[in-house]
């Protein structure tokens, strides 16, 4: 009988693709263990390999920290860099770290009868979450609330817990919890229905906030420093009352945020929608971080949910996010959200400073120079003449890099 494809070994996998032989042989290059990829995700055939750098002149809460960070987009490491070198120093804190879990009942006949009984029995649920996930007391987490939300017109009702994670990104420990509970619930409740059971990643109790202080003189070496702040201030107004550029403007801080999620194994899906949730909290989706002038300072905020992990999933799994971790110097997850949401803030001040003045462009393009050269197919030195060449001209796209690169082999 033929073997189904999650039953076949990877190098089983490969060939029944029918690839081209090039293909073949470049998915087939691994350097990963083979143990951990078969063993992290479904039906392995291959990895996916992407830069990694150093972002530099980060000083968060006064120490100094170097940042790895996953990307393959040019000028995004450059512009962290920069961010930081233009912020100093970036106070960064969080005032508690909690993930959120629900239990969702449908169809519900007395909503009011469940809501009072989870009240009255608290103590009780207090225990079922103990005894669901022992080891998260032990470590000094566990349960801390829970509270009801009633959908009364949709006949739905959550019950919400917030749990102590620790150090973890506690999608385990949540959804553990939560089925120990249900069950609680199913028989205090014979007559309504449980719809299901998952942590929520709008992590609310999550939050951290970080903030920087810079003299507009900082801001420009030629042109003038409080015309830029007043510039950058109004971008960030600006991102408040269009979605069309609250996106963009997000997606600049994610530019920062999800490199360094990637390289220290944390979850990018659970935080991109835990921050984007977080950036329509008000009703309409608008920009994250804001920036206003006070005096001669030029003083930035962001704050955000960021329940980023030091163990589990694949933090202790990859080993190259344990380097990463050893690059940072963190074992902390609270320490960890509080570097990250620096790299945020640092990424936005990059992007909004180079927009109002000298362009997004000119920074860029001169660092997508070269990525443009290897996207021609220029080899070893001829990447860096061809970038060269490339920056001197008017308008930087494939058919001039083309053409560059024939005039260089001939
Ligand atoms: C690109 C720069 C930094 C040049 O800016 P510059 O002023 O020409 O740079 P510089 O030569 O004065 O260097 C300043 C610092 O930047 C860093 N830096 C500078 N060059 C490099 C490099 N080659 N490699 C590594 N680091 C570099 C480095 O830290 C350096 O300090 P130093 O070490 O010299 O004391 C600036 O134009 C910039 O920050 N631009 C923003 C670019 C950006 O945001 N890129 C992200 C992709 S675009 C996007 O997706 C986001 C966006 C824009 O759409 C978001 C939005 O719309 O809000
Ligand atoms: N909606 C979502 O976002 C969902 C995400 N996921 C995925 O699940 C992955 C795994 O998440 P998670 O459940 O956190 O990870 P794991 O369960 O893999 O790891 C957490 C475990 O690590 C152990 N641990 C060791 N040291 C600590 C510490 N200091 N603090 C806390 N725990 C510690 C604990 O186990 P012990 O006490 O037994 O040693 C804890 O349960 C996530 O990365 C995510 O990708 C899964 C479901 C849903």
């Amino acid at each position: 009988m033929r073997k189904k494809f999650y039953q076949m070994s990877p190098q089983e996998r490969l060939n029944s693709l029918n690839l081209s032989e090039k293909s073949q042989e470049i998915l087939s290059e691994m350097a990963l263990d083979t143990t951990i990829l078969d063993n992290l995700i479904e039906n392995q055939i291959s990895e996916f390999e992407l830069p990694m750098g150093i972002a530099q002149n980060f000083v968060i809460n006064g120490q100094s920290f170097l940042i790895p960070m996953v990307t393959e987009e040019p000028s995004v490491i450059a512009a962290a860099s920069n961010g930081a070198k233009i912020a100093g120093n970036f106070v960064a804190e969080i005032k508690e770290r909690l993930m959120r879990g629900q239990i969702v009942f449908y169809d519900v006949k007395n909503s009011d009868k469940i809501a009072n009984e989870i009240l009255e029995k608290q103590e009780k649920i207090f225990e079922q979450a103990e005894l669901s996930y022992p080891s998260i007391v032990k470590r000094g987490g566990g349960l801390r609330e829970v509270s009801s939300r009633i959908f009364s017109s949709q006949k739905f009702l959550s019950v919400d817990v917030k749990v102590d994670v620790k150090d973890a990104m506690g999608a385990n420990i949540i959804n553990s919890i939560l089925e120990g509970i249900a069950e609680l619930f199913r028989r205090w409740f014979p007559d309504e229905k449980i719809l299901f059971s998952i942590l929520s990643n709008y992590a609310t109790e999550s939050l951290v906030k970080v903030t920087c202080e810079i003299p507009v003189e900082r801001l420009s070496k030629k042109a003038d420093g409080y015309e830029i702040g007043q510039k950058i201030m109004a971008a960030s107004q600006y991102s408040k009352i269009d979605p069309y550029r609250a996106s963009t403007h997000n997606k600049g801080i994610m530019n920062g945020i999800n490199a360094v999620i990637l390289a220290t194994g944390n979850d990018t899906r659970a935080i991109s929608a835990a921050i984007h949730a977080y950036a329509a909290k008000d009703g309409a989706y608008q920009g994250l971080a804001n920036w206003e002038l006070q005096e001669k300072m030029l003083v930035g905020e962001l704050e955000f949910p960021l329940p980023v992990a030091t163990v589990g999933g694949g933090v202790k799994v990859l080993p190259k996010a344990q380097a990463a971790m050893e690059i940072l110097g963190i074992s902390d997850a609270k320490e960890l959200a509080k570097v990250i949401a620096a790299v945020g803030l640092a990424q936005n001040l990059a992007a909004l400073r180079a927009l109002v003045s000298e362009g997004i462009q000119q920074g860029h393009m001169s660092l997508q120079a070269r990525s443009l050269a290897l996207s021609v197919g220029a080899q070893a030195d001829e990447i860096a003449i061809l970038s060269q060449q490339l920056r001197k001209e008017k308008v930087m796209n494939q058919e001039v890099a083309q053409n560059l690169l024939k005039n260089l082999r001939k």
